[in-house]
Order: structure tokens, then C-alpha cells, then sequence
């Protein structure tokens, strides 16, 4: 699913209509049978529809006048100065009038007292109201009347369904202008609005459904901007087939450096992780004095100690990905240990926790490494690399991620609710995932899934995106009945759930 702001809606709608000469109103019309399907007619059969005077508000009388036409009781309502109407509005608004479909007006000035009453009688005796308002063009603080209105549907709600975005939202940046709609459903156009991932949103766009607007793919491609939320189909589409002529040297051949004394834990889950995704081969270095402990729990990788060089170089040398980091701690050697895997390897490379740790201020050392790190920081390892705050980094999260990205010639995984991918030109926003499974380990086991994808010979950015994915799909899967998930459960279920989906795309 594409993601857009208020300037991408502009931008085609322009594109649309000045050089593929496809009229607004036709693209209207489209959204309104698009958004009419989402409207529940099969359950209710009184509507409001409260429009503005601008293009959503021409969705919004389109709208009455297509519920009409199926037999609804529909009351609409515009609020805004007439002098403003947009042409394709007022088409749509001289339809309703000759079909003798009443409307109430409130003027900006005028005084609006008992149209109000009426606005309120009229919500206690509806079923659904339809917010067309404002869309992507407001910009400003919402005041007046309008100010009044929101409040009124707010405080007087049945079920109230907004058209393309909340009343009140701003789409790009999902700051709150003064006041907004909370809507039970949102039903947008084309993209999922950039501001509906800020946080604070979530408790005023409720379920949100995505609708086209019979604009053709690719000039939507064109003019996208490289920003999506990760599909299912994506990830079937993206990870490796396993046939009968497969061998294990088709599956790759990974090296995870990680665990301590006392994080012997880490070290197996990472390993185990990238077993069961699929590696061919699997290795793990570690300290020697938890050497034992672990080779006794992974028995299907192979594991190797600092004290053996010979070794460690030819494993650098011939891994198709390296995972680093995990459980090993912040320390000089962990440094020293990362910058000579750094330096001896030329495959992709994923670092992650105690690899994070001791970059903060020697950022500077992948420089050289352009285009194949991968980094999968939390907040707080987030927060430590850029020097930014925690709170900063939770407004700007897509921006921050973008742009140290973008810096640093990386990809950069910033783990949390929405966990963002990107390489600082696109960007991808996993959907999967849950609370249930905020628990030590889960950085791990997502460690060992993208280094084994990588390993496995998936193009780097793409893997990335699917390990995320996968991750968070089987969290959701296992906390429909279990309290909390931990890394093991989801190591356990990685085989199967990749079962399913090699067996859907070889159908
Ligand atoms: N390709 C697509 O996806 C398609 C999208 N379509 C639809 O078009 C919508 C975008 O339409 P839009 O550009 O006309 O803007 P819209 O949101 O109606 O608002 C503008 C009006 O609000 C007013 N206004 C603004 N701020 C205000 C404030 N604070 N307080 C008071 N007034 C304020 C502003 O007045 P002004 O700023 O001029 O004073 C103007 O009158 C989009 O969301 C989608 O629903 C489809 O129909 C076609 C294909
Ligand atoms: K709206």
C-alpha cells in the first residue's frame, strides 16, 4: 500500500487532469463509488452527510446523491462560504438540488444557531454519519463554525465514517488542527496518509480502508513517493522457493558473531533464528567460555571461538551475510571485534544491539562498507546514534530513519509499533507486530531471520523488509492465544508459516 501526503494527492490530480486529460470530476465519481462500498448499506439505512465546500466536500454530496439513489434516507448538511465552491462540488451540488435532495447551508457569517439544533436532532435520529468536511487541503487551524460542527459530531456521535482523511487532521504531517473528527472508519484515496502514522492519530482515523480513484498504476508510480506499507503479496512475491533440486549451498552461508558471558541467550537465539528462516549453513562465533553451552543447544549450526583465526578469516571471507552484535557487550573489544569484520568482509553485514552500541561516536567506520549494512536499531540505540532525543525520534521517525540512512549509505531498520525500513530513498512500514512480543530476545531472533534471508540470496533491501514481516506476522498469530510471545515461540513457528507462504506462490 502506498503511502502520501496532501502534496502527492495535489501532484496527481494535477498529473491526471493536465496530462493524461482525465477530468476531476471523473476521478471524483470514482472515489465516491469507491468510498460508497465501505458505507455498510447492507446494516443501516439513515445517512448524514456533512460536506464542505472544497473537493472532499464534493465527494460528500456525490455520495448523498449516489445513497439516495439506492434508497437511503440521506440529510446533508454544507458548511462554508458559497463564494468558494469548487466547480466539481457545485456540480454535484446542483445534481442534489434538481433531484430535489435537500440541503442545509451554514454560512462562515451567518448566524447558524438552529441549523445546529438541527445538525444534532438529526445525528440522535441517523445511523452513520459521513464526514466530508475537509480533506487533504486544510492546512490551517479549524475555527468558527467549523470548530462548532466537529465538536458537535464529536460529542453527539453515532457512527461516523470520514471521507480521504479526518475533518481536522493535517494529512502530511498528522498534526491536529485545533480539533478533529474521530472517526469509526477512515476511507482514503490512493495512499495512506503519511499523517495517519504519527502516533497521536491513531484515536481519531479508526479502521482505515484504502480506495482507488481509477487513476492508472503507472502514472501512480510515477509520481509515488517511494514510500509503502509492507503487503503480504510483497513478501510472498520476495522469499526463496524452496524446490526438489534445491541443495543447502543454494540456501546460503551465514556467520553470527554474538553472546558473552552471561548472553549465552542472545547467541542462540540469533543462530537459531537463522536456521529454522533457512540458511543453508549457519556459524557462530563467540567467547570461548560459552563456546560449549551454546554448541550444545544449536545443534544443527556450527559454532567457533575469537582464539580461532585461521578459522574467523575464512568464514568472513566466504559468508554471504554477517550478523554482529547481539548479547556481546558495550565494550573496546566488541569495537575492535566489529571493526575487523568490517573490514576483512565484503558481504552484507547486519548489526545490531552491543554493534550499536559501540558505533555511537565511531559512526564514521562503515563509511567505507557503502551500501551493504544493514542497522536495526530500537529508540534508544536510535537515539544514541544520532544524538537526537527519543521523544524527537518518535515524532520524526520516518524522516530521522530517511535521513540517517541517507547519510550513512545504509539501510536502517528502526524497530517499535510500525517498524520503518529504509535505505533513505524508499521506505517501508511493517504492519506486523504487537505488544505481546516487547520482550528480551525479539531483537535477536530478528537478527538471525534477516541475516539468514540475505544469506539466502534475497536482494538486501527487499530481505529486510520480509524478515520484518515474517517476524511480526507470526507474533500476531501466536498472541491471538498467548499472553506474551517470546523469541523461542516465533523461532519454532518460522519453518511453517514459511511453509505456507513458498506453498502459495508455487501454487
Ligand atoms: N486524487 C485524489 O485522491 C482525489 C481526491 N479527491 C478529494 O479531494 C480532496 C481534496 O480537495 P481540496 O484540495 O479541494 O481540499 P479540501 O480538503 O476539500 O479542503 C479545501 C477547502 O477547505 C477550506 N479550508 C481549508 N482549511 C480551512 C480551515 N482551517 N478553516 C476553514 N476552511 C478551510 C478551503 O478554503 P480556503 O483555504 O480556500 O479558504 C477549501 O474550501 C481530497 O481529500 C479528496 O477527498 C477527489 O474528489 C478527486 C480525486
Ligand atoms: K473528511
Amino acid at each position: 500500500m502506498r503511502i502520501g501526503t496532501s502534496m502527492s494527492t495535489k501532484r496527481l490530480d494535477e498529473v491526471c487532469v493536465n496530462e493524461y486529460k482525465i477530468p476531476l470530476i471523473v476521478m471524483m465519481e470514482n472515489a465516491i463509488l469507491s468510498a460508497i462500498k465501505h458505507l455498510d448499506m447492507d446494516l443501516y439505512d439513515k445517512y448524514i452527510v456533512v460536506s464542505g465546500v472544497g473537493n472532499n466536500g464534493g465527494d460528500g454530496l456525490g455520495i448523498a446523491r449516489q445513497l439516495k439513489a439506492r434508497g437511503k434516507d440521506v440529510k446533508v448538511f454544507v458548511v462554508g462560504s458559497m463564494e468558494k465552491i469548487t466547480p466539481c462540488s457545485k456540480t454535484n451540488l446542483d445534481i442534489l438540488k434538481a433531484m430535489n435532495i435537500s440541503c442545509r447551508t451554514l454560512d462562515i457569517k451567518g448566524e447558524n444557531i438552529n441549523i445546529l439544533e438541527e445538525l444534532k436532532t438529526s445525528i440522535k435520529n441517523s445511523d452513520v454519519l459521513v464526514d466530508c468536511i475537509f480533506g487533504t487541503g486544510l492546512e490551517r487551524e479549524v475555527k468558527g463554525v467549523f470548530k462548532d460542527i466537529i465538536n458537535i459530531i464529536n460529542t453527539n456521535k453515532n457512527l461516523v465514517y470520514s471521507i480521504d482523511v479526518p475533518s481536522g487532521i493535517n494529512a502530511t504531517t498528522g498534526e491536529i488542527l485545533g480539533v478533529c473528527i474521530k472517526a469509526d472508519k477512515t476511507i482514503s484515496f490512493e495512499f495512506y496518509k503519511r499523517g495517519f502514522l504519527k502516533y497521536e492519530t491513531k484515536e481519531y482515523i479508526g479502521d482505515v480502508v484504502v480506495e482507488h480513484v481509477g487513476i492508472p498504476e503507472h502514472i501512480i508510480k510515477k509520481y509515488d513517493d517511494n514510500e509503502y506499507i509492507t503487503s503480504i503479496d510483497f513478501v510472498k512475491g520476495n522469499i526463496k522457493s524452496k524446490n526438489k533440486f534445491s541443495f543447502k549451498n543454494n540456501f546460503g552461508k551465514v556467520t553470527i558473531f554474538a553472546g558473552s558471558k552471561g548472553f549465552s541467550g542472545a547467541a542462540f537465539i540469533a543462530s537459531e533464528a537463522a536456521i529454522k528462516s533457512g540458511s543453508g549453513l549457519v556459524t557462530l562465533v563467540c567467547d570461548e567460555d560459552i563456546q560449549d553451552i551454546i554448541s550444545s543447544k544449536v545443534s544443527e549450526g556450527m559454532t567457533a571461538n575469537y582464539k580461532e583465526e585461521n578459522r574467523i578469516n575464512k568464514l568472513i571471507e566466504t559468508s554471504s551475510a554477517i550478523g554482529f552484535g547481539c548479547g556481546m557487550g558495550d565494550n573496546k573489544l566488541t569495537l575492535e571485534r566489529l571493526e575487523y569484520v568490517l573490514n576483512k568482509s565484503n558481504c552484507p553485514m547486519i548489526i545490531d544491539a552491543d554493534g550499536l552500541n559501540v558505533l555511537k561516536n565511531n559512526i564514521n567506520i562503515l563509511k567505507k562498507c557503502e551500501n551493504r549494512i544493514i542497522i536495526t536499531p530500537h529508540l534508544g540505540e536510535m537515539s544514541r546514534l544520532t544524538g537526537k532525543s527519543i521523544s524527537y525520534i518518535k515524532e520524526n521517525r520516518l524522516d530521522v530513519a530517511k535521513e540517517f540512512a541517507k547519510e550513512n549509505n545504509i539501510i536502517v531498520l528502526l524497530k517499535g509499533y510500525e517498524t520503518i525500513i529504509t535505505d533513505g530513498n524508499i521506505l517501508y512500514i511493517n504492519p506486523t507486530g504487537n505488544s505481546a512480543m516487547a520482550n528480551g530476545g525479539m531483537g535477536d531472533c530478528l537478527l538471525g531471520m534477516i541475516t539468514s534471508f540475505i544469506g539466502q540470496g534475497l536482494e538486501i533491501f527487499n530481505a529486510v523488509v520480509c524478515a520484518a514481516y515474517i517476524h511480526g506476522y507470526i507474533g500476531d498469530i501466536l498472541s491471538k492465544k498467548l499472553y506474551t510471545v517470546n523469541a523461542t515461540q516465533i523461532i519454532n513457528e518460522i519453518p511453517s508459516i514459511m511453509n505456507e507462504f513458498d506453498i502459495e506462490i508455487n501454487l
